[in-house]
């Protein structure tokens, strides 16, 4: 459509009163794949109206790469929705992805980086690596009885990996404070990755109201927790003058000191806690990985095979990722299937992509699910082949594979879903054939949240 200036404005199919296009959303497993069958009538920049809120969706890689870098700095804020900043405290500002960009959330991700992405041959790496090594070792433990379930194994040993990573602090896995706190994030997490009509149509929110303050409580236990049992004394024992050992101690340091941009304690504690989080992201996804595994025995087969031919008798670490290609290219091709979360921007200023008008404040949906799915792309991109991410026994990752988003609002922390899901698929595979009873389940794709206790595998002695 043309605009009073001339310009054009991204096309939009015919809506309905007060709900827009929200219906549109329906009949899908994935609002992602409405995205891409709306893209097929409306082109690869449309318009839609989800209930009071004003969106468009991007499709392509050209026009994603155009939002994420080119005028990445065009579309970096968040959505403003009500159960975001019921979640932390009354302010979204308090969350690392929520956030709008600010000077102080660049200075949270630089603080962030150096344990996010812990570079080859330093200490920080070597220690992770043995950090996962002994975390696989426990987890491998803990299978081979086949009595727990997948899941809560997964989760509390990725948590207790994050938790010594950056905060230096080890846990009892089997105990109950900890396994309380674990199951607390599962839930948040299950939350925050699950789409609402009401974050459009605010008059809905009182039908959550008793859910969102059962959440808001979880966040709360999180809190006291970090507290109690990471923080304990530290807060006030750490001297300013020394260098920080971990991300606890990074933050504290900060805040002391009074640095500009200037961060609270309590902000600095919800990154932390945000970041503590992320080990859920990671377990769900390797309780995913592990369901596509037990459909496909052949995969298992060339895992076995990589991992014997290459290191023998020798356990997996995180150090042997280029040596093991094919196993990585597995992790590839689980994040490629599963899809990333639906993490909308909004534009921060009158904009345009592909030469169609955007307006300030418009929620941007970037289809990286389609670039991740399409036929265009991908050779049968409905199957599970990690072949494809291999080019002369050397891992490839195709430039249109965007499944951590990119630019200044990329995801924080691939680098661990990467090292952390490597070292523990590879001492699994080492160990064990994975089984189910029955593997005619799809595996939930869209999201990375899946509810407990979903699947259970065999996890067979090799
Ligand atoms: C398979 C697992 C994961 C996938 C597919 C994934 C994907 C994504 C995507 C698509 C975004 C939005 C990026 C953008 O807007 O350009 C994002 C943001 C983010 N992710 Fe991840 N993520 C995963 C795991 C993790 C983990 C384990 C952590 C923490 C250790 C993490 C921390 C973050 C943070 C902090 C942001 C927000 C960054 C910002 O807005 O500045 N993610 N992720």
């Amino acid at each position: 459509m043309r605009t009073r200036q001339g310009k054009y404005r991204p096309p939009s199919p015919l809506k309905l009163p007060i709900i827009g296009h929200l219906h549109l959303m329906s009949g899908y497993q994935v609002p992602y794949q409405a995205f891409t069958s709306l893209s097929k009538k409306f082109g690869s920049v449309f318009g839609l109206q989800l209930g009071y809120v004003k969106c468009v969706v991007i499709n392509g890689q050209k026009n994603i790469r155009e939002a994420l870098v080119t005028k990445g700095h065009h579309f970096d804020s968040r959505p403003n929705f009500e159960r975001y900043q019921q979640l932390f405290s009354g302010n979204k500002e308090n969350s690392l992805a929520f956030c709008n960009w600010s000077t102080t959330q660049k200075t949270r991700r630089d603080m962030l980086k150096a344990y996010t992405f812990p570079r080859a041959f330093t200490n920080r790496f070597y220690t992770l690596e043995e950090l996962v090594s002994s975390g696989t070792r426990s987890v491998v433990a803990a299978l081979s009885t086949n009595t727990t379930s997948t899941k809560s194994v997964i989760s509390r040993h990725c948590a207790n990996i994050f938790t010594r990573h950056f905060c230096s602090k080890s846990f009892d896995v089997d105990e109950a404070t900890f396994v309380e706190m674990v199951d607390n994030y599962d839930e948040i997490f299950y939350e925050v990755n699950q789409g609402y009509a009401a974050d459009f149509l605010p008059f809905l929110l009182p039908f959550h109201e008793k859910n969102l303050k059962r959440v808001n409580g979880l966040t709360h236990k999180i809190r006291d927790f970090v507290l109690d049992h990471i923080i304990e004394g530290r807060f006030d024992s750490f001297d300013v003058q020394a260098e920080p050992d971990d991300y606890v101690e990074s933050l504290i340091k900060y805040v002391k000191s009074g640095e500009s941009p200037q961060l609270s304690w309590d902000s600095a504690l919800f990154a932390l806690e945000d970041i503590i989080g992320g080990h859920s992201a990671v377990a769900n996804f390797l309780v995913k990985l592990f369901a596509f595994l037990a459909k496909e025995p052949q995969v298992q087969e060339n895992i076995h095979k990589e991992i014997d031919r290459v290191l023998g008798t020798k356990e997996v670490s995180i150090s042997h990722r280029t040596l093991l290609p094919y196993t990585e290219a597995t992790i590839f091709e689980a994040i490629r299937l599963i899809a990333s979360p639906i993490v909308p921007r909004v534009a921060n200023r009158d904009s345009s992509i592909n030469g169609l008008e955007i307006e300030k404040g418009t929620v941007i949906f970037l289809n990286n699910y389609d670039l991740s799915m399409s036929p265009q792309l991908w050779d049968e991109p409905e199957k599970f082949k990690p072949e494809r991410f291999i080019r002369e026994e050397r891992l490839v990752k195709p430039e249109h594979f965007l499944p951590f988003g990119g630019g200044r609002r990329s995801c924080m922390g691939y680098k661990m879903v990467q090292l952390v899901s490597f070292g523990i698929l590879g001492g699994i595979m080492q160990n064990f054939t994975i089984g189910a009873d029955d593997t005619s389940y799809t595996v939930p794709v869209g999201s990375l949240a899946l509810p407990k206790d979903t699947f259970t595998f065999k996890f067979v002695r090799r």
